[in-house]
């Protein structure tokens, strides 16, 4: 069976005073439909530049990316992404934020059936009571709401974030990243997300994919979440394998992403990267800082 979708050598180059750029080359990763990957590598090694290739938005200067048997040729509706920050339409209500992007999704249904469908995706991200107020009566945490109500009303086929919940205070994060992962689950949802945080990733990824140290990046490994597919957040960290799980990812972030970038191991192929499983029978559980992120 093909994979939903492949992402087939992709290459990025930016012209600088300096001379070229070379973000990276010969880029391979293929994802199943309903599945989840997160993205974790340190700043500039070219995470944003691979979504915004995968959104449509930017042209890779070499390969291809395939989706649904098609090629990515620019932006669609099929594609939705949240950033960080939410780009809403201030002078329009919860609602119509919403509905705007329903509308644009279905231009054949009537105002009703638009409108119901909005307020579905808005009571399922728990806005239901605030659909007429607008962007800026909002907090934080529901702005970016109304832009996962925005994106999933859509129902398209991959959903990109790019650290979506990094913003948010740790409370709102926990929840939102709850719901997320709920819908996800519950939806079939195929997500490519990026982040800097290693515990959100374990919650979230089923694959986590480790980027090297730019420029000229590459992906060093493909993790597989070996945790139980219904964890909890709460408890995550009685898991058996969670700090095996943590402890290669963060060993990963300290030490190896600059090393592996210049020093692939021995049989390291682009197309088919090593893929690991840390479990408590593989890794040894060492005492590194539980709060490391990506960026520090
Ligand atoms: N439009 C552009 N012109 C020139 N260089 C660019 C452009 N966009 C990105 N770059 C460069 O490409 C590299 C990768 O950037 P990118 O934003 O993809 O990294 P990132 O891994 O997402 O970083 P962060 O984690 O800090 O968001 C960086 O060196 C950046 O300076």
């Amino acid at each position: 069976m093909s994979a939903y979708l492949s992402i087939e050598g992709i290459a990025r180059r930016f012209r600088t005073p300096k001379g070229t750029n070379t973000v990276f080359e010969d880029l391979w990763f293929a994802m199943d439909k309903g599945e989840f990957a997160c993205v974790i590598g340190h700043s500039g090694c070219g995470k944003t530049t691979v979504l915004n290739i995968l959104s449509g938005l930017e042209e890779p200067d070499g390969g291809v990316v395939i989706m649904d048997g098609q090629a990515i040729d620019g932006p669609s509706l099929d594609r939705a992404v949240i950033f960080q920050s939410h780009a809403l339409l201030p002078w329009k209500s919860v609602l119509g934020n919403v509905a705007y992007a329903v509308a644009s999704r279905h231009k054949d249904w009537s105002r009703e059936k638009v409108r119901a469908h909005a307020e579905r995706f808005i009571e399922v991200v728990g806005l239901k009571g605030a659909e007429h107020k607008r962007p800026a009566e909002l907090s934080g945490g529901m702005k970016q709401r109304v832009g996962i109500a925005r994106a999933l009303s859509i129902e398209p086929k991959m959903l990109l974030m790019d650290e979506p919940f990094s913003a948010l205070d740790a409370l709102t994060r926990g929840t939102l990243q709850d719901e997320v992962r709920r819908i996800c689950v519950e939806t079939g949802q195929t997500v490519f997300m990026i982040t800097h945080d290693v515990d959100e990733a374990i919650y979230l990824a089923d694959r986590i994919v480790l980027m090297t140290n730019g420029p000229q990046a590459s992906i060093a490994e493909i993790v597989e979440n070996p945790l139980p597919r219904d964890r909890r957040r709460l408890d995550l960290h009685k898991q058996p394998d969670f700090y095996a799980l943590r402890n290669h990812l963060i060993d990963f972030l300290v030490e190896r992403s600059r090393v592996l970038r210049d020093s692939p191991p021995a049989g390291y192929d682009r197309r088919r990267p090593p893929v690991v499983r840390p479990t408590l029978a593989t890794e040894p559980v060492g005492a590194l800082s539980p709060r490391r992120t990506a960026g520090g």
